[in-house]
């Protein structure tokens, strides 16, 4: 199998502080990688680092939803790929929808669930009007409208329930070749992901396939949450 992403010595350190600690590391086409560690680990740093090293391969689904609240759902998703239309396209696309692109947005919209039988006016709503899980959906469905064969997706279904979070993260591995995703649900990361690297203090400290793993293993990465 080829290495889809590659990191060669990679840091990140801010004065004078690591935040990643250099290292090596590559994920293989097809692979499914869930990174786990506490809060301030280093795993969005780790992300932004793929990222930056793969930026135009990659669909990227940062952890806070950035939606345009006043915007309809169609076209908060629509912006992810604003650069790819030109300039009439995306103005034009602004007063009347784009019916090929319209039915794209859509089946995405109603793959993630987002459109609850009532489609051209869930399509239509303001992202405002959605809720927080309903907006990671939103979030969710924007990079997998760019289709491109990396997702790098920062805690992307914290705010969704259990059930429908491993639904959807089988749709996004659907959509993409190789998936990394930083999850702080350990059961969640076992579940979804073939292989889990899980951080400290900026630094990887396991890296192993999903299927050698059990989550006591996992929750010793969390010891500012273990009592007694
Ligand atoms: N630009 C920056 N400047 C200063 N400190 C930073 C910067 N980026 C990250 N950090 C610090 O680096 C550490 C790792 O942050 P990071 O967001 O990568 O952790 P994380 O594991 O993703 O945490 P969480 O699960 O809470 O999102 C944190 O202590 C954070 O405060």
């Amino acid at each position: 199998m080829s290495a889809e992403l590659a990191l060669n010595g990679a840091s990140l350190k801010v004065r004078n502080q690591w935040i990643v600690k250099p290292l090596s590391l590559t994920i293989d086409a097809g692979q499914t990688v869930a990174l786990v560690g506490e809060s301030g680990a280093g795993k969005s740093s780790l992300l932004e680092l793929l990222r930056q090293a793969h930026a135009d391969r990659v669909a990227w689904c940062p952890q806070q939803p950035a939606l345009v609240p006043m915007l309809s759902l169609y076209l908060n998703v629509y912006m992810g790929r604003l650069h790819e239309f030109g300039l009439w396209q995306n103005l034009s696309n602004l007063l009347r929808a784009d019916p090929d692109q319209w039915r794209s947005v859509q089946a995405l919209a109603d793959e993630l669930g987002l459109l609850n039988g009532s489609g051209a006016k869930r399509m239509s709503q303001s992202a405002e009007r959605f809720s927080g899980g309903e907006q990671q959906r939103i979030n969710i469905a924007r990079a997998l409208f760019q289709q491109r064969p990396i997702f790098l997706g920062d805690e992307p279904v914290s705010a969704v329930d259990e059930v429908q979070a491993r639904r959807i993260i089988e749709r996004v591995k659907a959509h993409h070749q190789t998936t990394v995703l930083a999850l702080h649900d350990v059961d969640l990361a076992l579940a979804c992901a073939d292989r889990i690297i899980g951080m400290s203090q900026g630094e990887v400290v396991l890296d192993r396939p999903a299927r050698a793993l059990d989550a006591e293993t996992l929750l010793a990465l969390y010891p500012s949450q273990r009592h007694g």
